[in-house]
């Protein structure tokens, strides 16, 4: 493990241990996401990332430390979480197939002064199609909508989960630039397969394995460590992202 890193983090997890039907999923996770920056969680197959960020959101039952600007939000059921300004984007997109773009938008809009701006800015292509179905999307536009949802609302973070997952490589392209320009307004902790991606948007990274960190720093110096990112990954830094091995 890395020394933490300066100054007051956005979160900071610590110790946080969770379980799905008395199964542990993930039994020690230590964290932190520092402010103004991309966190990358990576890890293997069935690591416990998604588990990480549905323990986080008290999706799932958990133990330990879970801290938003330095107040424990480990106690909190998950709509309190959300209102205290931790923003979700799942890992299946969730829109809702048979409303509108403009619906599945209004829909989400929890604070008085929704960042429309910011989206029309982000999405010019979900809003013009404000009035198609969002079922009709492509999966990669749904995850803009998704994207934006979480973009209307003032939050603090955003917990995005494999928003590249699925998507043809131009699309992974659109979404991580999208995502790297949301990043200049909100911190996000990102979980993401994709090794290009993630060494193009985050600042840090996490690894987990079998449900524990075992490493946490710079994205930077973990990435130019090419022995270590094949022994924690088992892929190559430079991997092909749409190859079935690097996913
Ligand atoms: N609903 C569930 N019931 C039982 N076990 C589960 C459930 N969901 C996840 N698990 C188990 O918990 C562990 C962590 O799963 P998790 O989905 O968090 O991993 P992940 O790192 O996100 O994996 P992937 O990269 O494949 O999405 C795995 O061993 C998985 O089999």
């Amino acid at each position: 493990m890395s020394a933490p890193i300066p100054g007051n983090p956005v979160l900071r997890v610590e110790g946080l241990a969770a379980s799905i039907g008395h199964q542990p999923v993930i039994e020690r996770i230590d964290l932190e996401v520092p402010a103004g920056r991309v966190t990358a969680i990576l890890g293997r197959n069935g690591a416990g990332k998604t588990s990480t960020i549905k323990a986080i959101l008290g999706l799932i039952p958990r133990s330990g430390v879970v801290e938003l600007a330095g107040e424990r939000i480990d106690g909190l059921l998950t709509h309190r979480i959300v209102r205290r300004g931790v923003g979700y984007v799942p890992e299946d997109r969730e829109v809702f197939a048979s409303l509108t773009v403009a619906e599945n938008l209004r829909l989400a809009e929890r604070d008085g002064a929704p960042g429309r701006e910011l989206v029309v800015e982000l999405f010019p292509d979900i809003v013009q199609r404000a009035g198609q179905r969002a079922g009709t999307l492509s999966g990669g536009q749904q995850q803009m909508v998704s994207l934006a949802r979480a973009l209307l609302n003032d939050n603090r973070i955003l917990l995005v989960d494999e928003p590249t997952k699925g998507l043809a490589p131009k699309l992974v392209t659109e979404v991580a630039a999208a995502l790297e320009r949301a990043a200049q307004v909100v911190p996000i902790l990102l979980v993401e397969q994709n090794l290009q991606v993630a060494r193009r948007l985050a600042a840090q990274v996490v690894v987990i394995e079998s449900g524990r960190t075992v490493h946490a720093g710079p994205a930077d110096e973990f990435f130019a460590d090419e022995e270590r990112v094949e022994r924690l990954l088992g892929v190559h830094s430079e991997g092909d992202p749409t190859s079935e091995a690097n996913r």
